[in-house]
Formats: structure tokens, sequence, C-alpha cells
């Protein structure tokens, strides 16, 4: 499913001056299943991006469409479907819920679509180096360890593109290495995209389209 972009411009950004190849202002398409990345400071707009595309803004003139479906034309139902089966997101503020436990957490969305074993997401867990923490409740874990649950908990669906704002602004450098790397890898069994939006740099991974602000 590509994403195209026609003229948007969201309304608080408006009056505020944009590069020539900003993404605000200009039209694009971002084809299926790529790697895309947008790197921007503070306050430039990631997030403002990030829940645009996400229909969670809708305050904007042009049109971004997901294959030939105008975002402006869902209705809550459709959103519904699309964030269950083909939009996969790990937002900014994460979302988890911090009475339950890390696998608790993860289980409650995995158990709708079957996606992984118990061992499969131990295996995930072990991975990013949080497999100690299972049996925790998220409301215990550093903010960087719950960036990599909620990481993990974003892939236990089926999706064609997976959006995070942000998601590795807790970690340092391996640790942020080591989950792009798995959400690189289940992009490419899912034959899904990511977006990802961060604050740094990109740790030396070759991502095939850069957006900027
Ligand atoms: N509803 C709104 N009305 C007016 N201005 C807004 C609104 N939402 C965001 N802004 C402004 O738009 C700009 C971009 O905000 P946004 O949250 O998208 O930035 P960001 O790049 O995600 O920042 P950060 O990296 O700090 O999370 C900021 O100057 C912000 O103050």
């Amino acid at each position: 499913m590509k994403i195209s972009f026609k003229n948007v411009m969201p309304q608080h950004l408006a009056d505020v001056q944009h590069d020539a190849d900003s993404i605000w202002g200009n039209s694009f398409q971002i084809e299926a299943q790529s790697k895309v990345v947008l790197n921007a400071s503070s306050g430039k707009g990631k997030t403002t991006f990030t829940t645009t595309l996400l229909g969670i803004r809708n305050n904007y003139s042009g049109d971004i469409h997901f294959g030939d479906v105008a975002l402006k034309s869902l209705s809550k139902e459709d959103w519904a479907t699309y964030r269950s089966s083909k939009i996969a997101v790990v937002y900014q503020d994460l979302q988890l819920f911090p009475e339950l436990t890390v696998l608790e957490n993860l289980e409650i969305k995995n158990q709708l679509h079957k996606t992984f074993s118990e061992s499969e997401l131990q295996n995930m867990l072990d991975e990013l180096g949080v497999g100690n923490k299972t049996h925790e409740r998220c409301a215990n874990l550093s903010l960087g360890q719950q960036q990599r649950v909620a990481i993990i908990r974003a892939l236990c669906q089926p999706f064609q593109w997976i959006i995070l704002d942000e998601p590795f602004s807790h970690l340092d450098a391996e640790n942020a290495r080591k989950s792009l790397a798995l959400i690189d890898r289940i992009c490419d069994q899912e034959k899904a995209g990511f977006i990802l939006t961060t604050l740094g740099d990109f740790y030396g991974y070759n991502y095939q389209v850069e957006l900027k602000l």
C-alpha cells in the first residue's frame, strides 16, 4: 500500500516558513515496503506528521492517500480496521498499561492476532535486552525499557506499515541498533515498511527514503 501526500499543510504550520524540500506543501509518494526516516529537531513537527498520518489530526489542507483511499474519507470504523490489520503504531507516549506486566501488555495485542508464540515473544524481549522483565509491571520499567516493550507490542499484529514516533529517544545507540534490526527484520517478514521519526542520527542504518520538515 503506497502512501501519497498532495500539498499537505497542517493548519498550525501554515504561517511557518518551510524549506523547499519539506514534506509540508509538497506532493510525493512513498512506495509500499519502504524504510523511511524523518530526522528533525524538537518542535519541528515530527508528531504533527505522525498524528496526521494516523488520522488523529485532521486540520490540514491537501490530501493523504493510503493506496487510492483518501484518509479524510475514512470513518472511525475504517480506522479501527486499518489500525488492527494494516497500520501498527508506536506512539511517543507509548500507551502501555502500567499496572500490567510486560508479557500481559504484549499478550493483549498478540492474542487478538495470534502473531507470535510465547517463546517467540520471550526471544524478542531477550534480543532487545529486556528478557529479565517479562513478569515485571511496566510501571517499574525505565523509559528506555518501556520503549522496547512498546516496539515489540506494536509488532504483534499484521501490518503493511509500522509508524514509530521517536521510538529510540531513551535508548543508547547499541539498544537503538538492536531495536531497529528487529523492526527491519519483522517488516521484511511481513512485507511491510516502516516510517520512523528520530531526533538524532540514524545509527549507520541504510534507510531507503528520507523525509524532511
Ligand atoms: N494544535 C496545535 N496548535 C498550534 N501549534 C501546535 C499545535 N500542535 C503543535 N503545535 C506546534 O507545532 C510545532 C510542531 O510540533 P510537534 O509536536 O509536531 O513537534 P515535534 O517535532 O514532534 O517535537 P518533539 O521532538 O519535541 O516531540 C511546535 O512548534 C508546536 O508548538
